[in-house]
């Protein structure tokens, strides 16, 4: 049942802050609370380290550890955000902006922006990156080749050596509606016997994107996610295929927080530093003192069941 069914008397805010997180209740939070904390460490970093004061065009990706993107980027203050433009990847990302009183726009307006900032599922050892377990990546990858700088930023358990390690689910592909079953056989045939079709949770029949389009997840194996530029080509070339969430040779960078409260940054030319937790972001908090379980907690949320 979605979260309006279960909780039909909560606020937009509360539903809106549900839908954006993917977070659990706090009583299951707390025991995530290294990953969160992760993810915040991660974001923290990377914000810190990539938005400058003479940034004014920015885009927000989507995801759980996006949000606190947008946290830190809040707390550099009025009078720097001012005058800068933030550009989301998505629903989420622009409710998000609107939320944290940001000015909002988009990319036909701002077609290249100083920075992207945004999650990923899965990172190689060359920085590829498997996205849209959200259906965030056609605008993801947009916003990822508009800007200058692209920075990933998740939790220690994306980062990987082979793409398909950890994250099981396949590689998404977003489909033109009318062409998803022509697809699944093109897909099946180029070496994903068992891509499918994304079914929605809480309603009936496939999840339709922010596009209008569906999503197809095909897993390859490890041979194909090995050289994941050539899989990008071969998927990309299929008619009626919109984008696949697979982002080749972009990132500049890609932070992961680790449970220790430390941060591994990798970068494209290869080097990789061990940073330690950013001074005002504790490494190991319990995420029921962060801003976005403590907006969770005050909202409405009965007994917590996700969307
Ligand atoms: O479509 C969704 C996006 O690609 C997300 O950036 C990705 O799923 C990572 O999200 P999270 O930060 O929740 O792991």
């Amino acid at each position: 049942m979605s979260t309006l069914a279960t909780h039909p008397g909560a606020s937009r805010r509360a539903y809106r802050l549900l839908a954006w997180v993917d977070c659990p209740p706090r009583s299951v939070l707390k025991n995530l609370s290294a990953i969160e904390a992760s993810k915040r460490l991660a974001a923290y970093t990377a914000v810190d380290k990539h938005i400058l004061p003479e940034h004014k065009y920015i885009g927000i990706g989507s995801g759980s550890t996006v949000p606190y993107v947008v946290e830190r980027i809040v707390a550099q203050g009025a009078a720097v955000n001012k005058d800068r433009v933030f550009i989301p990847t998505g629903f989420q990302s622009k409710e998000l902006i609107v939320d944290a009183n940001l000015q909002l726009g988009d990319v036909d307006q701002y077609p290249t922006l100083d920075v992207t900032i945004d999650g990923a599922d899965e990172v190689d050892a060359d920085l590829n990156c498997i996205k849209g377990g959200g259906a965030c990546h056609l605008r993801e990858k947009v916003l990822a080749e508009a800007a200058i700088t692209w920075v990933i930023v998740a939790d220690f358990r994306k980062n990987s050596s082979v793409l398909g390690t950890t994250y099981k689910k396949g590689v998404p592909v977003e489909v033109a509606p009318f062409a998803y079953a022509k697809l699944l056989a093109n897909l099946r045939m180029i070496g994903s016997p068992d891509a499918a079709l994304r079914m929605a949770v809480n309603k009936a029949g496939p999840i339709v994107t922010d596009n209008g389009n569906f999503v197809i997840d095909a897993p390859f194996g490890p041979e194909y996610m090995k050289d994941p530029l050539t899989l990008l080509t071969r998927i990309k070339m299929l008619t009626g295929v919109v984008e696949v969430g697979l982002f080749c040779h972009m990132a500049k960078a890609a932070y992961f927080g680790n449970e220790d409260g430390s941060v591994t940054v990798r970068h494209n030319d290869g080097r990789v530093e061990e940073v330690q937790s950013t001074p005002d972001a504790p490494a190991v908090q319990d995420p029921s003192e962060s801003y976005l379980s403590n907006k969770l907690s005050t909202a409405e949320i009965g007994n917590g069941h996700a969307v």
